[in-house]
């Protein structure tokens, strides 16, 4: 048995200098990962963005966070908002008008008379200070009842706004790497404005009852303001300090775990079974986990000692600082320039202040997250709505005669801000209807982004020419009249993780599911067969992981591909290599299907390498690099006075390795079914 490679081993092998940024990465995750492994999505990148901040830059930003919080609100429920808004200032009314009445209290009690008489002129005051404290907790009800009843109506009507949009982009964008990051991003961003409602709430009842406590404060006397700013200062420091240390104590452990998850998965992974007991892989990776535990637990030992120690030096600052307030407090007192009534009153509303203070700051260090995500999600929507499918457009014609591309160029876009070459040059030919048009040419000489086109999921690059339905220029053409004329059977199928009914019928999801229209699509594939062997038949889920769920084989999943590209019953059926996973009788039955579709005179372009197949087609497109090669029928092109050779020769090499392998005696049936094909 070899010795596993456990960490120790790779502890002084590796040169790699630790990035500054990341102190706490072990030695294991440079090994594995090269570094920290951080997710690459676009959320990520606000993860702690609020670290980055101070104090006075949280509250500059604070009106205009708000601001975005209380226009979701307001788009959600504008009823609900007006609530909350107006329980929130209720709160802070009722808090400063009991101050006011404890300071009425206090007076009364601490002037002359005997008990009684004291305690009989307090006791409206008492009274006032029930009311406002019944009422102060009536109004908390309402807010947090229409907090509660707005927060999922934001995430709903958030969620709605951006799954509305981004369906109905463009490809384009959809395939753009920034486009991606941004809606990863923005997908978060729905349920932070659900969070930024609750922490919006919560912002603007810590701020009112702040501004109720100075009030209050200022009224008594002039002097308190700045004790309530020296006390309350250390402490919102102290708050903020401890939560950034929490939260970056949170961070170093999630990113351990994430790694230690990653390893206990691939361990346990079906894929990776064999490797891990043939190469002995266990081991290893068993002992890079242990490594990484290690450098976890140290980390976090450390930073817990550290968050111990700034919570001394902030509690010291903060009773410094109360010290300094009742020192002060006493001063007026004893100089006589403060009654005994105002300066418990006073204590009473530098806690409140202080309280008030401290949830201020962490509700506007998580509100500040929170707006960036949003304010991602912002940008999605905007982004999405100019890159939307237009909607409107000219009509195409009832019976088109031709699709016909003039001179088309079209580049993918780039990632990382690189400009492609074209993938489509100056690319001129023509579709005409009720053919069989084959498109054939080597790997990546431009077929399926053809075909992208074709059916309107692209469109040429600007200037790049134009494709015509006849008269229409598709760029210019109501796209939704285009997707509604094509049916994709494709290499590229979508396997939706429903029923095989829905697999099927969601060909055409704009009208109600019909099953015997599903079971004759089932039987134009031969997908029926596999179907009947189901365990619920057309109502089997097709989808592993769910209960009672069933995975197909990659063969069984083409023929519903195929089966759902028939049901939508398009004037254009596209056939990109539909059959790469499926045996050969399969494959032939299809073929079979398709052949019998043409002769009704259905619309079918046809893309395939298997060149024997394409003998009958009405027109072949050649494509080489991006470029048309030749076009013309079968005997055009294998004519060397016709054909430019493209063709013929990649056809010649296939018909000689065919004819190298089959055997010298062959059998009947083979015979028989060549025969027939031809
Ligand atoms: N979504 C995409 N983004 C960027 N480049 C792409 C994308 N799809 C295809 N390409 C590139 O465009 C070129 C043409 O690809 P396309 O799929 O159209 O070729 P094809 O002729 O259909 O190939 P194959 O026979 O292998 O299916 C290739 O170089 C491919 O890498």
């Amino acid at each position: 048995m070899h010795p596993a490679h456990t960490p120790a081993d790779t502890r002084h092998e590796d040169p790699v200098p630790e990035p500054p940024e990341a102190p706490t990465v072990s030695d294991s995750e440079r090994l594995l990962f090269g570094g920290e492994l951080a997710y690459d999505v676009g959320w990520e990148q606000h993860e702690g963005a609020w670290l980055k901040l101070g104090l006075l830059a949280m509250a500059r930003a604070l009106p205009r966070m708000v601001a975005t919080g209380l226009r979701l609100a307001h788009l959600a429920d504008a009823r609900a908002l007006r609530v909350v808004l107006g329980a929130e200032v209720g709160r802070g009314v009722t808090q400063a008008v009991g101050l006011v009445a404890v300071n009425s209290v206090l007076g009364h009690v601490l002037a002359g008379g005997t008990t009684n008489e004291r305690l009989a002129r307090a006791v409206p005051s008492l009274g006032l200070v029930a009311v406002t404290a019944l009422l102060g907790s009536l109004l908390r009800s309402a807010s947090t009842a229409a907090t509660g009843e707005l927060e999922p109506k934001v995430q709903r009507v958030a969620t709605e706004r951006y799954l509305g949009l981004v369906h109905r982009v463009e490809l384009a964008a959809i395939e753009d790497d920034e486009f991606h990051r941004l809606l990863d991003a923005a997908r978060y961003g729905a349920d932070s404005a659900r969070r930024m409602i609750r922490y919006c709430t919560n912002t603007l009842n810590s701020g009112i009852s702040l501004i109720a406590a100075a009030s209050v404060l200022t009224v008594l006397h002039v002097a308190l303001l700045p004790l309530l700013v020296l006390m309350t200062l250390p402490s919102a420091w102290s708050s903020l300090t401890i939560s950034k240390q929490r939260y970056i104590s949170f961070h170093t452990f999630v990113q351990h775990a994430r790694a230690g998850h990653l390893l206990g998965q691939l361990l346990t992974q079906r894929e990776a079974a064999a490797e891990v007991r043939v190469h002995e892989v266990g081991p290893f990776l068993l002992g890079h986990f242990r490594e990484m535990a290690e450098t976890s637990e140290r980390e976090q030992t450390r930073l817990a000692r550290n968050a111990a120690r700034i919570g001394l030096v902030a509690d010291g600052a903060s009773g410094a600082a109360t010290l300094l307030t009742y020192g002060a407090l006493g001063l007026l007192l004893w100089s006589g320039r403060m009654d005994l009534a105002v300066a418990g009153t006073a204590v009473l509303a530098i806690r409140a202040g202080a309280s008030s203070l401290d949830g201020l700051v962490l509700q506007m260090a998580d509100l500040h997250q929170e707006s960036l995500f949003v304010a991602d999600y912002e940008r999605l929507c905007a982004e999405a709505q100019a890159r939307a499918i237009p909607q409107t457009g000219e009509d195409l014609p009832g019976r088109v005669r031709e699709v016909r591309f003039e001179k088309v160029t079209f580049t993918y876009p780039g990632s990382g801000g690189e400009t492609p070459d074209p993938t489509l040059r100056e690319v001129s030919l023509s579709f005409p209807m009720g053919k069989v048009i084959a498109l054939v040419g080597a790997n990546g000489s431009g077929k399926s982004t053809l075909v992208k086109l074709l059916a309107g999921l692209h469109l040429p690059d600007e200037g790049g020419g134009t494709i015509w339905w006849d008269g229409v220029d598709a760029a210019k053409a109501d796209r939704g009249q285009i997707f509604a004329r094509i049916a994709l059977m494709s290499q590229s199928f979508f396997r939706w993780p429903f029923t095989v009914r829905v697999n099927i019928g969601i060909g055409r999801p704009t009208v109600p599911i019909e099953d015997e229209a599903v079971r004759n699509a089932a039987a134009f594939s031969g997908a029926d067969r596999f179907i009947a062997a189901l365990p619920r038949g057309f109502g089997t889920l097709l989808g592993r992981g769910y209960k009672g769920g069933r995975e197909a084989s990659g063969g069984e999943w083409q023929l519903v591909g195929i089966s759902r590209a028939w049901y939508k019953r398009a004037e254009i059926l596209v056939v990109d290599e539909p059959t790469s996973a499926l045996d050969a009788v399969a494959e032939q039955r299809v073929f079979d299907q398709i052949r019998a579709l043409a002769a009704t005179g259905q619309t079918i372009i046809f893309i395939t390498h298997r060149l024997h197949s394409v003998r009958h087609a009405d027109v072949i497109h050649v494509m080489k690099d991006g470029r048309l090669a030749e076009s013309g029928t079968f005997a055009e092109l294998m004519d060397e006075d016709t054909g430019t050779g493209d063709f013929r020769d990649s056809y010649l090499i296939q018909a000689a390795a065919f004819a190298d392998t089959v055997p010298a005696q062959r059998a009947p049936a083979e015979d028989t079914r060549a025969e027939e094909r031809s």
